[in-house]
């Protein structure tokens, strides 16, 4: 029987729509002469269209977005610290707004070094981990605000907000990874210091622990944890942590693993009750905007996280396998964002002589 899937697709600012038109590429290929198709719409979201219209996301694209079955976003903000976008807040009221109102409370985000990759780690053995940052809470939502007394004495605040309920949540989630894996959680946080916040994330860990006494749990500190992404990252199997230190965190294992331009990820709403939506870890990089030097691999890697989430297991070992393949023939002279998304779609018809890894 065919299939229809419905799909949104916010190319976004910078190197958005140059990494997604790639994304769009290798996802029509790879189902190209199958019963799926995608029937995409394409929303025109970010600091462009706020510089065009002052609108950043109306309640209307918010619904029309929502009535998909899933989202490939780029990528979306403008230069940091454009004078323009002042008084936009494009990451927040775009992208935590879609992420927070879709309740995408699990961000995904899968590591792991491919063989022949270029890393300062490529030596590290087998490192392949999966960091599942929470996605709606944290020092993100925006509770905070400042005293702007236009003295020295101005004062600013930022509130973490941590509910035992998004907590639990997302660290029931995280079990049920690292028993589908290699049955090792470590949780990340700060709690020496951070005690309100870092009690109640260790307290529900160690509760929902007795549920899966075959999962192995681990705890480090977040600033320790760096040290141990550097140092010995074949250690970690599932990591989970708040939106903030998982946001920092997973641009150190992108750089850690070949850069950052492989680092794909997934922001799901494990309920079923939104669309989820898959983005490369990166931004909008407006350093290289324009100029088809950005890495499409990770928002490529992010169709393959995709079509895993609905359930088109071969179509994503087809794309993971293809960019596996691309990445152990790379020879470090650079080639253009559109050249490595026709080689990655060339590779799909190759036979395969590098084994596929279950990137979720
Ligand atoms: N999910 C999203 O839409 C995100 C948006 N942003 C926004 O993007 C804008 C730029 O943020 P930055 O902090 O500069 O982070 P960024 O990730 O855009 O860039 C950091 C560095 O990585 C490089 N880079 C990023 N992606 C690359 C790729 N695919 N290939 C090769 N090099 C790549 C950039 O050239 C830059 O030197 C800001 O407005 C920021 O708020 C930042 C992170 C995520
Ligand atoms: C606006 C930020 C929360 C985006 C970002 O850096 C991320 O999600 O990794
Ligand atoms: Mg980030």
């Amino acid at each position: 029987m065919s299939r229809t899937v419905k799909l949104a697709v916010i190319p976004g600012d910078g190197i958005g729509p140059e990494v997604v038109s790639e994304a769009v590429k290798v996802l029509e290929a790879v189902t190209a002469g199958t019963d799926v198709s995608f029937e995409r719409t394409t929303f025109s979201l970010g600091a462009q269209r706020y510089l065009e219209t002052g609108d950043v996301l109306t309640e209307e694209d918010l619904e029309a977005i929502a009535s998909h079955d899933a989202i490939l976003l780029g990528a979306v903000g403008g230069a940091p610290g454009d004078p323009r976008l002042a008084g936009a807040n494009i990451e927040r009221g775009l992208l935590l707004k879609l992420r927070f109102s879709l309740d995408h409370y699990v961000n995904l985000r899968p590591t792991r070094i491919y063989p022949g990759v270029p890393s300062p780690l490529a030596d590290a053995g087998d490192v392949d981990f999966v960091v599942v940052r929470e996605g709606t809470e944290g020092p993100y939502v925006g509770n905070g605000g400042s005293i702007r007394t236009g003295t020295p004495h101005e004062v600013a605040n930022e509130v973490s907000v941590n509910t035992a309920y998004g907590v639990e949540r997302v660290v029931r989630y995280a079990f049920a990874a690292a028993r589908s894996r290699h049955g090792r959680l470590t949780l990340v946080h700060k709690t020496n210091v951070l005690t309100f916040a870092g009690s109640l994330w260790k307290r529900i860990v160690d509760e929902v622990a007795i549920e899966f006494p075959d999962v192995t749990v681990d705890y480090l500190h977040v600033d320790a944890a760096t040290i141990f992404f550097v140092t010995n990252p074949g250690r970690f199997d599932v990591l989970v942590t708040d939106n903030l230190f998982g946001d920092i965190l997973t641009d150190l294992a992108g750089a850690i693993s070949g850069g950052i331009g492989l680092a794909a990820s997934g922001n799901i709403n494990p309920d079923g009750t939104s669309p989820s939506m898959f983005e490369p870890v990166h931004g909008s990089a407006p350093d290289i905007a324009g100029t088809q030097k950005a890495d499409p691999t990770a928002a490529i890697l992010s169709v393959a996280l995709l079509l895993d989430h609905l359930g088109l297991a071969d179509a994503a070992a087809s794309v993971t396998r293809a960019v596996t393949e691309d990445i152990a023939t790379r020879t470090g002279t650079p080639r253009r964002t559109a050249e490595i998304g026709d080689a990655i779609v060339a590779a799909l018809s190759l036979p395969s002589a590098h084994a596929p890894k279950d990137l979720s």
